[in-house]
């Protein structure tokens, strides 16, 4: 059965929920179906349908109150229950949906399940065993422009989820309305279509083998053309159907798009109203 998913990840509080809020409410609008799972244990509340929910497997409340793990071990837990019980996500997923069903799956916010834990890649390995295409989904709070090294850490995080996982994917800095009018700089373009050697001239480290680590990763980065962000703003209507348009071409096209950087600068003067 053939299915199309957007992995929506990132970490805590980057707008993940959010996102899938406005973009049901988007598709809503415009007549097209989309559905959301929820694939974090630790969720409280949705603003949206929920058509599938992870918790019905386990929820971190009762792990924790079992007393053998806090919220971070706990969360991981319950991750690894998942993959342990696999059969029963592709069994709600095989019940509830129907050939070409578009769906988004809500993800914890922990970075360490995309980073160095390989648990979210085994999920995306079953997904696409049930013949789904998807589309990695990385969300980074614009808040992380503020600083350089914030920034970079940001792009390797972004990176390490784009190695690990190995499905097309997209970043979008989201929240780019509380930057105000920073949004509208010039400034602002350099962080979207990033040249990170250039950036990383912005950057003080004071250990030289520091500084020539980032040098070289920097240019590993630029080299592979490794990190474009897509602006947003969940307020704004045409910005959230913009990085849906992005997303469906990758996800149609099963390869990362080369952004064009004139497309950015028209969404960000859509998404900013300032
Ligand atoms: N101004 C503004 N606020 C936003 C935007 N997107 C999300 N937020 C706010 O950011 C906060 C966190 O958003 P969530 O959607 O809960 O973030 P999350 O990534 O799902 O959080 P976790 O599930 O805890 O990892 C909420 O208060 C949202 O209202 C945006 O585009 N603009």
């Amino acid at each position: 059965m053939r299915l199309f998913g957007q992995l929506v990840v990132g970490p805590a509080g980057a707008g993940k929920s959010s996102y899938c809020a406005e973009i049901v409410q988007h598709c809503q609008t415009i007549g097209r179906s989309v559905f959301v799972v929820n694939l974090d244990p630790a969720a409280e509340h949705f603003d949206y349908p929920v058509a599938l929910d992870v918790r019905d497997l386990i929820n971190l409340t009762d792990v924790i109150e079992g007393g053998a793990y806090g919220p971070n071990g706990g969360l991981v837990f319950c991750m690894e229950y998942l993959l342990e019980n696999i059969s029963w996500l592709h069994d709600q997923i095989s019940n509830q949906f129907v050939e070409d069903d578009y769906i988004l799956f809500d993800c914890p916010g922990q970075i360490e399940l995309y980073t160095h834990l390989n648990i979210m890649r085994r999920i995306v390995d079953e997904f696409q065993q049930m013949d789904m295409r998807m589309c990695g989904v990385y969300l980074l709070d614009s808040q992380f422009i503020e600083d350089m090294p914030k920034f970079f850490a940001g792009v390797l995080s972004a990176m390490s989820v784009m190695v690990q996982l190995e499905i097309p994917h997209v970043n979008v800095l989201t929240k780019v309305d509380k930057l105000g009018r920073a949004a509208k700089s010039a400034e602002f373009e350099r962080f979207l279509d990033f040249n990170a050697s250039d950036l990383m001239g912005d950057t003080r480290t004071y250990n030289p083998k520091l500084q020539h680590l980032n040098r070289a990763l920097a240019t590993v980065i630029d080299e592979h053309s490794l990190v474009q962000f897509v602006p947003l703003n969940v307020r704004d209507k045409s910005s959230i159907a913009r990085v849906m348009f992005i997303i469906d071409n990758s996800i149609q096209y099963g390869e990362d798009l080369d952004i064009d950087p004139r497309f950015v600068r028209k969404e960000v003067d859509a998404a900013c109203d300032v």
